[in-house]
């Protein structure tokens, strides 16, 4: 087992992120990607790593397609850029952050009037509050951007709890999608037993991998999008890995973020093309540049702290030892 530390500079600050770091774990049969987000404690960050040892093992499922729908995904920026970032992506599907602490409902009405033009009529339009409205302040804004967007596909995660995803659900007309309600394991099944959303959005790395996101997939009952964590290209192969092997996909899924990257470690690096990601079923989906590994290396000190945070995940998965071995520097 070996060990590349990485770090990429964001083109654009996402989720309060400017520069990405995570690991590539390479094993003799290929790379699994481990990059759980700074602040997350060892107990959050160890699904992670299974994902990463699933990837490195060369365990993923066969595919039912050759290639995955994706949305262009737009970040709270202003209208302007929101519709160049939408014509620029070239997909008919698009997410729109909205809700960002700073900003006001008539920034999000304009960046989301804005996408519509840059979409067509016929394109999908979702938005993304990532939990941070009320259940009063979501019924009162969600007919507003509806409207503003020509209408929408679906409002992911307006609050952030699933029951009071739940409520939002029955004021509203438009479906509810959830995400940060579903982390870990148990979540899928409360947010089923509560009707709290009608569709699932799950990510690979935080749910353990793409053979524990497909059993959810199945009991869960609800349209799936998969979305990424905003990874590399090595992190979003196996997103598309799971995509690619769910028996239905009716909505594009959120894996088109490598390009808010400023670079990448793949040779190929997972771009859409005309809306669509390409389905290359072995793992790791991509070829690992080597040259990339060395341009986008962590310095020193990043090194240490993801060897230390690397042991120390580790060794909450005991069963992962045979592959992860005693070395993981
Ligand atoms: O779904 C997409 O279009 C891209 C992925 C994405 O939006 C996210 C990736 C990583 C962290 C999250 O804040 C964010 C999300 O909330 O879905
Ligand atoms: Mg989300």
């Amino acid at each position: 087992m070996r060990v590349h530390v990485w770090s990429v500079p964001m083109r654009t600050r996402f989720r309060g992120i400017t520069v990405r770091e995570g690991v590539l774990l390479e094993t003799e049969h290929g790379f699994g990607e481990w990059s759980p987000f700074l602040e997350y404690p060892p107990e959050v960050a160890a699904p992670w790593l299974r994902c990463a040892v699933e990837a490195a093992s060369g365990d993923w499922p066969a595919p039912v397609r050759d290639r995955v729908p994706v949305n262009v995904t737009v970040p709270a920026v202003d209208a302007e850029r929101a519709h160049a970032i939408t014509r620029a992506g070239g997909c008919a599907t698009a997410k729109v952050k909205v809700a960002d602490p700073g900003q006001t409902l008539a920034d999000d009405l304009a960046r989301v009037e804005a996408v519509r033009d840059a979409l067509g009529p016929d394109g999908r339009l979702r938005i993304d509050v990532n939990g941070l409205w009320s259940v009063d302040e979501a019924v009162a804004a969600i007919p507003l951007l509806d409207r503003a967007a020509g209408g929408l596909e679906y409002v992911e995660q307006p609050c952030a709890d699933v029951e009071e995803l739940a409520l939002v659900r029955r004021r509203v007309d438009v479906p509810i999608a959830a995400d940060e309600s579903i982390r870990r394991a148990e979540d899928p099944y409360r947010v089923r037993d509560l009707e709290a959303a009608d569709v699932a959005v799950l990510k690979v790395q935080p749910l353990g991998g793409v053979g524990a996101c497909l059993r959810i997939a199945e009991e869960i009952g609800l349209p799936v999008v998969v979305s990424s964590a905003l990874e590399s290209s090595v992190g979003i192969a196996a997103g598309v890995a799971l995509a690619a092997a769910l028996p239905e996909l009716e909505h594009a899924c959120g894996l088109a973020t490598v390009q808010l990257l400023t670079d990448d470690l793949a040779v190929e690096p997972m771009l859409p093309v005309d809306g669509f990601l390409p389905v290359r079923p072995t793992p790791p989906g991509v070829v690992v540049d080597p040259e990339a590994l060395l341009r986008l290396a962590a310095t020193p000190d990043r090194v240490a702290h993801w060897q230390a945070r690397l042991t120390e995940v580790a060794a909450l998965l005991p069963d992962l030892a045979p592959v992860l071995g005693q070395d993981l520097s």
